[in-house]
């Protein structure tokens, strides 16, 4: 039998996991809501008992922040999420516990944009960002994740206010009007009192909304200058978003660098079904794997 390598995509509402091949696919899969971390993570592992012998190794792509520091006392753990249960809570451990095979630890996004990376083999450097309750972007430079003391948070970037936005405070937490409490899911309700998914197409929100999601491709485009920068997560879903994007993008650039064609610069997952990280995982568990071997 073959070996197989294990995926865990940890989101703030759910945690896919799903199994697969050498050739990057999904052999079985499963969801689970997220609920207090004991729970959620006995039936992440009982999931993954089932493959005990062919199951070589896994990859967890989390939501943050979260410790990668493979030096650091609180390696593998999740760290400061406002997250009920789920701050400071050793994740790694807890599966390692019941599941003792190689395991790389890194963000949703990174694994995402690694997904991506693995697709399109042409790409040596691209930025991943997800759009969806929060906002998170990975990026990768060769086979290496960008990040010193720890993992990039590009979803708190700071951004310039819209004009007739002025007067919104902002739905993050910590900042208040970074680009994920102007940007996010719950920004667009919090504005309209109505979910994204229920706001017409001509409501003034929709270009309020790219213009911030524009900047934060212009400040990845000048901070990092990669091949491609992907946009995924529900509020992407929406056709038209990125059309929005490129047309702001490029006004705000104004042509300071030259950038690829925007229609292939900036696009959405090449990945569908929002596999990306899970496709990522495999190819992060196998290179784990056989970096252990
Ligand atoms: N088609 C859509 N148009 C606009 N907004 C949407 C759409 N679909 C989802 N949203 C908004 O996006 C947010 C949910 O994001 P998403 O569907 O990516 O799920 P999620 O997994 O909860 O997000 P995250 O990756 O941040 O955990 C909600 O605020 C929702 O209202
Ligand atoms: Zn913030």
């Amino acid at each position: 039998m073959s070996n197989l390598y294990g995926s865990i995509e940890a989101g703030g509402t759910k945690f896919v996991c799903a199994v697969g091949n050498d050739a990057l696919m999904i052999l079985e899969s499963a969801t689970f809501p997220t609920d207090k971390p004991e729970e959620t993570l006995q039936k992440v592992i009982d999931f993954f008992k089932k493959f005990e012998g062919t199951l070589v190794s896994i990859s967890v792509g989390s939501f943050g922040p979260i410790d990668i520091d493979k030096n650091s006392k609180t390696y593998g753990f999740v760290t400061t999420t406002p997250k009920p249960h789920w701050g400071n809570f050793d994740m790694i451990g807890f599966l390692k516990a019941q599941l003792d095979l190689p395991m790389f630890f890194t963000t949703d996004v990174n694994s995402s944009a690694y997904g991506e990376k693995i697709l399109d083999q042409s790409l040596n450097s691209l930025v991943y960002f997800t759009i969806g309750t929060g906002i998170g972007a990975g990026a990768i430079q060769g086979e290496d994740f960008i990040g010193g003391i720890s993992h990039a948070e590009m979803g708190h970037m700071f951004v310039k206010r819209h004009p007739e936005d002025l007067d919104f405070a902002g739905v993050c937490p910590y900042h208040g009007d970074c680009l994920e409490g102007v940007a996010a899911g719950p920004s667009l309700e919090a504005r309209t009192g109505v979910r994204g998914e229920a706001i017409s197409l001509s409501s003034t929100v929709w270009d309020i909304q790219a213009y911030y999601i524009a900047q934060a491709a212009v400040s990845a485009t000048l901070t990092l200058r990669p091949e491609k920068i992907i946009f995924g997560g529900g509020v992407m879903a929406q056709e038209h978003m990125m059309t929005r994007v490129r047309t702001q993008f490029a006004a705000l650039l104004n042509d300071y660098v030259p950038v690829p064609d925007l229609a292939v610069y900036l696009q959405i997952p090449a990945i569908a079904n929002n596999a990306s990280a899970t496709v990522g995982n495999f190819a992060l568990a196998k290179r784990e794997y056989d970096k252990a071997n």
